[in-house]
């Protein structure tokens, strides 16, 4: 049977858009456990782009049920959108399979996003501006009739978030918040692990997403610093850690309910030349399955090797940074003498396929709408929303310059 294919329309031309990844050369790499994907993998890198990476032969992935094309590219100048499809059409390998058969014919550069809400060619838009458009961008395209997939963090607020849901559910159009990680090899294997009860109970968990942005050498109207952009570490950074928890500790079987987490206390560090926060740590709550200490931070890059750090009763399962897209986590033994039954350090390898690991979510849109559903049952509205409220009483209690700045809902 044919693929269901997506055209997409790409809103915005910027850094996720395009941080072309500098990658040509495949080679093949040996991994220890994984047997989700085991083919060509091409070397990791942290530039990652939507519309590069559903250019990349959806095959590399193992995928013959859904497809991508890009039909539109949407920018506030029209030459900004024709030299971003200019670029992707130069792409090398693994990206220029795309140009090579056919995913960027015809594709329209338009400068205005407004004309892709409006291009009956279009079936989902990506959503790649700073976070404080996602909103208005978002909702022009749910009014527009067009399915969504929003950049992380999906708003500023938890009123334009549910003012979002509340459209796509209206117009029974599919929404969803592009937490790529989300749908990585590597998460579901650090799922299996926990959840499979080998490691015993979850004792303690830490998770943070730290990175030196040299924040006093950027410029003021870096989307990091100016407060207009949404700046500051907790929502930028904030759905990193984020989604370690929820899928470890939130999905975990013991949370049978599936009730969000008590935020017990949080703590921001403001920068002080734009008053945005430069470090935020909250602590969650899961009754009966565990503590969870999470953190942000745009001042120092943070552990290498234990991003997301699982304290378990039998041994422990750090993560490797970024934790973003992490391809290697490790499972410790308890320090000497007080060791259970794990015994010896082991190393376990699941990087993304070729590209550089934003298929994975595209792919899900794609299988969503061809199944008519409006959200992800692996990224569905309701966790996007519990993320969303902490970021909400994180910023508020941090007394920053964003603490009292209210979203566009309504508007
Ligand atoms: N999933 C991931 O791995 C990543 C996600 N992101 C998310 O993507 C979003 C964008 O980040 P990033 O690409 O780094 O941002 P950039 O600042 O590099 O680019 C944002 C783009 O948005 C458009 N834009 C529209 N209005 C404005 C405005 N007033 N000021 C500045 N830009 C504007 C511009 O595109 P144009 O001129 O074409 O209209 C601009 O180039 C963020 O929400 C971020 O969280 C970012 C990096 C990685
Ligand atoms: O979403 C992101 O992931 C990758 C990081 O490098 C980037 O800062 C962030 O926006």
């Amino acid at each position: 049977m044919a693929p269901h294919t997506i055209r997409w329309g790409i809103i915005s031309t910027g850094g996720i858009a395009t941080k072309f990844s500098q990658v040509s050369t495949p080679h093949s790499l040996r991994f220890y456990s994984s047997n989700r994907v085991n083919h060509v993998i091409y070397p990791p890198s942290e530039c990652s782009s939507h519309a590069q990476d559903i250019l990349v032969d959806p095959s590399t992935r193992d995928v013959s049920d859904v497809a991508h094309k890009i039909a539109a590219v949407g920018s506030r100048s029209v030459a900004s959108a024709q030299a971003f499809i200019d670029k992707l059409k130069a792409g090398k390998a693994p990206f220029d399979w795309g140009a090579k058969n056919g995913l960027l014919d015809n594709t329209k550069a338009y400068g205005s996003y407004e004309e892709v809400y409006n291009d009956p060619n279009v079936d989902a838009i990506y959503i790649g501006t700073p976070h404080t458009f996602h909103h208005a961008n978002a909702k022009g395209a749910l009014l527009g009739g067009k399915n969504v997939l929003c950049e992380k963090p999906f708003t500023l607020d938890m009123d334009e978030l549910d003012e979002l849901i509340a459209i796509a559910k209206k117009k029974k159009i599919f929404l969803m918040e592009a937490v790529w990680t989300r749908f990585h090899p590597i998460a579901y294997a650090v799922q299996d692990v926990i959840h499979s009860g080998k490691l015993g109970k979850v004792k303690r968990f830490s998770s943070e997403f730290s990175k030196d942005l040299d924040p006093d050498n950027q410029p003021y109207s870096h989307r990091m610093i100016d407060p207009a952009l949404g700046g500051g570490s907790l929502l930028d950074m904030g759905p990193y850690p984020s989604v370690w928890a929820m899928l470890v500790l939130h999905h975990h079987p013991l949370n049978k309910s599936r009730k969000p987490p008590k935020l017990h206390f949080s703590h921001q560090t403001l920068y002080p030349r734009s008053n945005v926060d430069l470090n935020s740590r909250w602590l969650l709550e899961w009754e009966g399955v565990s503590q969870a200490m999470l953190m942000t931070d745009m001042s120092t890059h943070g552990p290498k090797e234990s991003t997301v750090y699982i304290s378990c009763e039998e041994g422990d399962l750090a993560l490797e940074w970024g934790p973003f897209k992490p391809q290697r986590f490790w499972i410790i033994p308890h320090p000497p003498g007080a060791e259970k039954s794990i015994k010896v350090k082991t190393e376990h390898h699941y990087p993304v396929s070729a590209g550089g690991g934003m298929a994975y979510e595209a792919d899900e849109v794609a299988r969503c709408i061809r199944d008519g559903k409006l959200e992800s049952e692996r990224m569905p509205w309701e966790e996007s929303r519990i993320v969303q409220g902490w970021f909400d009483q994180v910023r508020r209690a941090g007394g920053g310059v964003l603490a009292n700045v209210k979203g566009n809902a309504g508007k």
